[in-house]
C-alpha cells in the first residue's frame, strides 16, 4: 500500500517529517560515529594531530552546507531583490578601529593562578553553578526529567571537568543560582570577577584560584604587504564590508532606502576555548544581510505577509526575572505589542522563522531570545537571537539586530565621506529647527580628537533630543552620548542651542540598519541533529530525514543484479537525471539492495530508484521514499519526471502516488 507517506501535506519542511520514525533516545555518540564515517565533516590537520576549532567539510557537508546556502539565497537575495556583495576577508586595521572591533571584540578570561590554565569567564562560571545545582538535586533525592537529562549530557560533554558532588544547597542560594543562570549573558568582565569571588569559584581540576577577568580580542591580527606598516586582520564578520561600500549600494540603488545587501562568506574569530564541535569554531561560514532603513519610519511594505507566523519568544523582562519560560505568539503581535521594536525587525524574525522551518529545522526546537541590558551593544535598538536546541543545549544560530545608525556614523566621521540619504521633499517645507552652533576654537581645544564625533552626534540629533540639551544647559551644564560609548559633558560656552524657521527642499538622515546574521555551520549541525533517527531493525545505522531541498544527495540509482545490461541501465538513468539537475548517485557494487538503501539513510538521499529485469522489459523503474520506505512504480521517464518534481518540492509523496502505481516487491532493508 502506498497511502501513507513522509509527505502528505505540501511544505516542503513537512516533506522532510518521518511518520515510521522509531522512538527512541537520542544517540549522539552513533550520530558523531555517521558524521566521521560518512564524511560530513572531520577536525582540520586531523594526521597532525588537528587545531581546536578549525573544521574540514568532506563530500557529504560541503553539498549539505552548499544546498544551506542556496536555499538561502533564493529565499533571502532573490525574493527579496537584495544586492549581493562579496568582500575581502583580510581588513584594513582601520576599519575594525573605527567599528569598534579593535577596542572591544573581546570575551572575558580567567586564569588558574597557579597552572596558568586558561577558562571564559561566562562559561566557567555556568558550569559551576550548574554541577552546584546538579549536586543539589542529587542531595534531595531530585529525578532528573527528560529534557534535563539532555540538557546534562550537554554539559558533561561540554563541561567534562566539573563534576557535580551531592551536596544540598539552602533554598535561598537555589533561588540565587538560578536567577544567576538566566542571566549569566547578562554580566560585564568585573561582575563575573565579583561572582567568581562571592560564589568562590576556583579550576574545577585543581582547585586553585582563579584570576580577576581580563579582557581577550577574539580577532586574528595580520600585515599587509611586506614592509608590515600596514595592519590587517580577518574579519570576524562580514559586516564591515557592507557599510564600507554604503555610498556605492545606496546609488546602486537609486539613492532610495530601504533596501538590503547581502553576503555569503567566511570568518574568523579566535575563540578561547573552542569546543562543542562547529558550534564554536575559530573560522566559519556567516550569511549576513544589512537591511538600511529610514529611522523615522520602521515598516515593512511585505510586513503582511509574514505577521501571522508563529515565534516562540523569551522576552529579555522574563530573562532578568530570572525565569527562561516561553511564549507563544504571532510577528504581528510581538510588534503590536511592542515587544518586538519594529515592523522591519519583525519582519526578518518572521522570515527567518520560516526559512529555518524550511531547511528541516525542527520548529519545537526553536525559540527567540531578545538579549539583555548588558548583553546588547550600547548603540543597539533591540536584538533577538534565534536559539535552535540540540544535545547541547539551546545556542545562538542567528542574531538579528537593530544596529541604529551606529556603523554608517562612524564611518561616515572617520573618513569624512557622506554615507548619509537625501531625499528631496514633495513640496518645500518651512520648518521650525534648533540650530546648533559651536565656539569652534574652544570646542576643539576642549575635546580635540572627538571634537568631530561629538559635534556630528549633536548635529545629528533629533529636535526633542536638543531641546533637553537646550534645557539643561539652560541650567549650566548638558552631556551627549556618542556612538563610542562615551558621554562628554558639554557647558553653554562651547555649544549654543537656538530655535529658527528655515525653509527645507530636502531632508538628510543616516540610514538605520537591521541585520539578520547567520552561522551557517551551527544551523547545519542543529539540522544534522534534528534529522537524525534510527529504524527499529538496525539501530547502529542511522537515517538523516533532511528535505531534499537540502539534502547532499537527491536521489540513489541501484539494480538488484551486476548483469551488465542492468548495470548500464542504471549510468544512462543516472545521465537523464543529471541533466536535469537532480544530484543522483549510483551503487553498482555487490551489497544487498537493503545495504545499499540504509547505506543512502545515512546519507540523507530522500528517493532512491531501483531496476530489474522487468525494466528491460517494460521500461520501469520503482521509486523509494527513504523515511516511510513506501515505493511505486512506473515508466522510467515518469519516475524521473515525478523525482524532479519532488526534489523541487512541487508535488509531495501523496501527490507521487497519485502518478505512479503503489509497489511491495522488493525487501528493503537488509534484515
Ligand atoms: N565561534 C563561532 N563558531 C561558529 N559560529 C559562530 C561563532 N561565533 C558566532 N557564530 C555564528 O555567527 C552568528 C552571528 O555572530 P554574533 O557575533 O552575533 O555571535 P556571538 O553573539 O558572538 O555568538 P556567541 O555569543 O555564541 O559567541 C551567530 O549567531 C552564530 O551562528
Amino acid at each position: 500500500m502506498v497511502s501513507q507517506s513522509a509527505a502528505s501535506t505540501s511544505t516542503p519542511s513537512e516533506l522532510s517529517t518521518p511518520i515510521n520514525k522509531t522512538a527512541h533516545e537520542f544517540d549522539k555518540p552513533t550520530l558523531d560515529a555517521l558524521l566521521a564515517r560518512r564524511f560530513f565533516f572531520a577536525p582540520a590537520f586531523e594526521i597532525y594531530g588537528g587545531v581546536a576549532g578549525l573544521y574540514d567539510y568532506g563530500p557529504t557537508g560541503s553539498a549539505l552546507q552548499a544546498n544551506i546556502l542556496d536555499q538561502w539565497r533564493k529565499h533571502y537575495i532573490i525574493e527579496e531583490d537584495m544586492l549581493e556583495l562579496d568582500t575581502t576577508i583580510m581588513t584594513l586595521s582601520e576599519v575594525l578601529k573605527t567599528s569598534g572591533h579593535v577596542d572591544k571584540f573581546a570575551d572575558w578570561m580567567v586564569k588558574d593562578v597557579q597552572t596558568g590554565e586558561i577558562f571564559r569567564a561566562d562559561h566557567l562560571v555556568e558550569a559551576v553553578i550548574e554541577a552546584r545545582l546538579k549536586g543539589d538535586k542529587e542531595a534531595r533525592g531530585v529525578k532528573h526529567e527528560e529534557p534535563e537529562k539532555e540538557e546534562d549530557e550537554k554539559k558533561k560533554k561540554k563541561k567534562k571537568n566539573v563534576k557535580s558532588v551531592a551536596i544540598k544547597l539552602e533554598d535561598s542560594v537555589v533561588e540565587e543560582y538560578e536567577s544567576l543562570l538566566a542571566q549569566i549573558d547578562n554580566y560585564t568582565g568585573p561582575q563575573l570577577g565579583e561572582l567568581v569571588r562571592k560564589h568562590n569559584i576556583r579550576n574545577p581540576t585543581t582547585g586553585n584560584e582563579l584570576s580577576e577577568p581580563v579582557e581577550f580580542n577574539l580577532m586574528f591580527e595580520s600585515n599587509i604587504g611586506p614592509t608590515g606598516q600596514i595592519k590587517g586582520y580577518l574579519r570576524p564578520e562580514t559586516a564591515q564590508g557592507h557599510f564600507v561600500n554604503f555610498a556605492r549600494l545606496l546609488e546602486f540603488n537609486n539613492g532610495k532606502v530601504p533596501f538590503a545587501s547581502a553576503q555569503i562568506g567566511r570568518s574568523f574569530r579566535n575563540e578561547i576555548a573552542p569546543r562543542q564541535g562547529l558550534l564554536r569554531v575559530r573560522e566559519f561560514t556567516m550569511a549576513e544581510i544589512e537591511h538600511y532603513v529610514d529611522p523615522l519610519d520602521k515598516r515593512h511594505a511585505r510586513f503582511n505577509e509574514v505577521k501571522d507566523v508563529q515565534l516562540t519568544l523569551l522576552p529579555k523582562d522574563v530573562q532578568t526575572e530570572g525565569r527562561t519560560e516561553l511564549t507563544q505568539m504571532t510577528v504581528g503581535d510581538a510588534v503590536a505589542k511592542k515587544i518586538v521594536d519594529n515592523e522591519t525587525l519583525g519582519y526578518f524574525l518572521g522570515r527567518t522563522q520560516l526559512f529555518l522551518e524550511k531547511i528541516g529545522i525542527d520548529p519545537k526546537r526553536l525559540r527567540c531570545r531578545q538579549h539583555m541590558a548588558n548583553e546588547m551593544a550600547h548603540y543597539a535598538a533591540d536584538c533577538w537571537d534565534f536559539e535552535i536546541q540540540s544535545s547541547y543545549g539551546w545556542i545562538e544560530c542567528v542574531g538579528c539586530a537593530d544596529r541604529s545608525a551606529y556603523d554608517l556614523t562612524v564611518h561616515s566621521v572617520r573618513t569624512k565621506q557622506p554615507l548619509r540619504v537625501q531625499q528631496k521633499l514633495d513640496e518645500p517645507k518651512k520648518v521650525e529647527k534648533l540650530d546648533v552652533q559651536f565656539d569652534a576654537k574652544k570646542f576643539g581645544m576642549t575635546f580635540k580628537k572627538d571634537a568631530t564625533l561629538i559635534k556630528e552626534t549633536l548635529l545629528g540629533l533629533e529636535k526633542d533630543k536638543l531641546q533637553c540639551i537646550k534645557d539643561e544647559l539652560a541650567n549650566g551644564k548638558s552631556s551627549v552620548k556618542c556612538a563610542d560609548g562615551k558621554s562628554y559633558e558639554i557647558t553653554p560656552d562651547l555649544v549654543k542651542i537656538d530655535p529658527i524657521t528655515v525653509t527645507e527642499h530636502m531632508r538628510e538622515f543616516t540610514p538605520n540598519v537591521i541585520e539578520p546574521s547567520f552561522g551557517i555551520g551551527r544551523i547545519l549541525y542543529s539540522l544534522l541533529e534534528h534529522s537524525y533517527w534510527a529504524r527499529e531493525q538496525d539501530k547502529a545505522r542511522g537515517v538523516l530525514s533532511l528535505p531534499s531541498i537540502v539534502a547532499p544527495m537527491k536521489c540513489l540509482i541501484v539494480t538488484i543484479s551486476q548483469d551488465p545490461e542492468l548495470r548500464a541501465k542504471i549510468h544512462e538513468i543516472s545521465r537523464k537525471m543529471r541533466r536535469i539537475g537532480i544530484a543522483s548517485r549510483v551503487d553498482d557494487s555487490s551489497a544487498s539492495i537493503g545495504k545499499k538503501y540504509a547505506r543512502n539513510d545515512e546519507l540523507g538521499t530522500p528517493f532512491g530508484c531501483t531496476v530489474d529485469f522487468a525494466s528491460i522489459k517494460n521500461d520501469t523503474m520503482t521509486l523509494r521514499e527513504r523515511d516511510s520506505t513506501n515505493q511505486l512504480i512506473g515508466k522510467i521517464d515518469d519516475v524521473i519526471e515525478v523525482v524532479d518534481q519532488l526534489v523541487k518540492g512541487t508535488i509531495d509523496w501523496s501527490g507521487a502516488s497519485q502518478r505512479l502505481e503503489p509497489y511491495s516487491g522488493v525487501q528493503d532493508v537488509e534484515e
